[in-house]
């Protein structure tokens, strides 16, 4: 399991340990572990061309101090300071190793020495902000930023990328873009939520010795998925297995009901049930000569392709009744906020959450965390909420991320293979917010296993679904 804890809760774990540790400790931990990975990014140290972009407080120091590690194995290290504050004894260390530091600013915008020596540069390393820091970058600190990015050149970030909203993954200001981030003692909420997550690149994480408390959004990895996943015991039938109903599909969308119905039957239940229009059922058995018809059922999965055609107060009753349901696309229109309904999974897109909230779905694609939240907490449900890295958010308070998918799934019909099989998943005992975690983590594998590197189609996502399943159990 990856953990993403808040600034706050950061701040007051370092500070317990840094009260039990010689001063300073717990920055040189963090500036190996961020010279250690750039060295492997560089693939040796001898010869590169670092450039340090330095603000004025301890996440500078730390990037002072992992340059003055790599001066020191050979690298030409040159800090740009941008703050007339800087951490004084990190650049007293890095001078000390070899290293050079120069003003950013001429009279107008950016030096030309400093231009040349971005523009030569194998890396620059951001050291601007990092949890002290405000959205946005000043004005001098967005220049060279411009720079590095007009000339191509990698930026590692140290911690966070500067600019984002650390404790949200919002980006309302320009923000650097990291080709990958270091960070230290623990993930912070915007390596796993977006648009911030898509800025870390990927995350490594340096471990300085942290205490922390449990986290405020979490990423569940392989071996927490295949610790949720269902699977059958000797004594199991096709009943105890589950049995999932799926109210999808229409005639105007009969694709809808064949693709959920893929996603559903590659899940862990016994049966599959199909309730819809004659023509859409035939359409289904062809497709899948196992399904049957109405009847008892654990879970239901309903809405994916209904179109026009559905029938809100079925929908509600059955929001009503006992059995857990995974709301999804046209069904949302049936969700009211005044029901209980702490066993329903919604499965919307930036777009659908808006609708559902009356907000702009701009907004919603800026606050994810935020409205996902909001969802869960008035609607009385667990809101997965698609997206390049989705928020799982639980009616109490609980948000886990999915960070495995590839852009490829972003293709019509996937969403319809995700609610048939979280369908499923409910239906095999587990909780909205695991069937959630589970469905989204399998839907995601599978998408990378069938793209690997090309489009893909909603069904060949549900092809894919076992093999991913395999894998994932083995
Ligand atoms: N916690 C830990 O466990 C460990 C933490 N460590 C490291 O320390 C880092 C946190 O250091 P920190 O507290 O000194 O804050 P940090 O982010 O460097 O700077 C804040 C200062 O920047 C300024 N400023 C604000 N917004 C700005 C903006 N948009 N653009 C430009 N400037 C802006 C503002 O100062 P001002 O200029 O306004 O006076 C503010 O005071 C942390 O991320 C990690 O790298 C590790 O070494 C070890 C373990
Ligand atoms: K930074």
């Amino acid at each position: 399991m990856r953990s993403a804890h808040t600034v706050e809760q950061v701040r007051a774990a370092e500070a317990e340990l840094m009260a039990r540790l010689p001063e300073g400790t717990l920055m040189q931990r963090a500036a190996t572990g961020l010279a250690v990975a750039i060295s492997n990014f560089l693939g040796g140290t001898y010869g590169a061309r670092v450039v340090l972009l330095i603000g004025s407080g301890d996440n500078g120091g730390d990037a002072l101090y992992a340059g003055a590690q790599l001066a020191r194995r050979g690298a030409q290290v040159t800090a740009v300071l941008l703050s007339t504050k800087t951490h004084q004894a990190g650049l007293d260390a890095l001078k000390t190793a070899g290293g050079q530091a120069i003003p950013a600013a001429a009279s107008a915008g950016v030096s030309g020495g400093v231009v040349r020596e971005i523009a030569g540069a194998d890396v620059v390393v951001d050291g601007i902000v990092g949890i002290g820091g405000r959205p946005g970058l000043r004005p001098e600190a967005l220049a060279v930023v411009q720079v590095a990015e007009e000339y191509g050149v990698p930026i590692v970030a140290v911690d966070t990328p500067s600019g984002v909203d650390v404790d949200t993954g919002e980006t309302p200001e320009p923000h650097v873009n990291a080709a990958f981030t270091v960070t230290f003692g623990t993930h912070k909420i915007c390596h796993f939520v977006d648009p911030a997550a898509t800025a870390c690149g990927p995350v490594h994480l340096v471990d300085i010795g942290l205490d922390l408390p449990p986290a405020e959004v979490q990423a569940l990895q392989a071996a927490d998925i295949k610790a949720l996943y269902p699977v059958p015991r000797g004594e199991s039938d096709k009943y105890s297995r589950g049995v999932v109903g799926l109210m999808v599909g229409s005639t105007q969308y009969p694709g809808a009901a064949v693709i959920a119905t893929a996603g559903a039957l590659a899940g862990p239940v016994g049966m599959v049930r199909y309730i819809g229009p004659d023509a859409v059922a035939s359409a289904v058995r062809e497709a899948h000569p196992e399904v049957v018809g109405d009847g008892r059922v654990q879970a239901w999965t309903i809405g994916s392709g209904l179109g026009d055609e559905l029938d809100i107060p079925r929908i509600r009753e059955l929001l009503d009744a006992e059995e857990p349901v995974v709301l999804d696309a046209d069904g949302l229109k049936a969700l009211d906020d005044a029901g209980d309904h702490v066993d329903v999974l919604i499965t919307p897109h930036a777009g659908e959450l808006s609708r559902l909230l009356g907000v702009d779905r701009a907004t919603v694609e800026a606050e994810r965390l935020k409205y996902a939240r909001l969802a869960a907490e008035r609607f009385d449900v667990t809101v997965l909420l698609k997206g390049a890295t989705t928020v799982i958010a639980s009616p109490d308070g609980e948000v886990r991320v999915n960070t495995n998918a590839t852009p490829w799934l972003a293709t019509a019909g996937a969403g319809d293979v995700l609610a048939g099989l979280c369908g499923a998943l409910l239906a095999g005992g587990l909780t909205p917010l695991d069937a959630a975690s589970v469905g989204a983590y399998l839907h995601a594998a599978a998408a990378n296993l069938a793209s690997d590197g090309a489009p893909i189609t909603a069904i060949t996502v549900a092809q894919a679904l076992p093999e991913a399943t395999r894998r994932l159990l083995s």
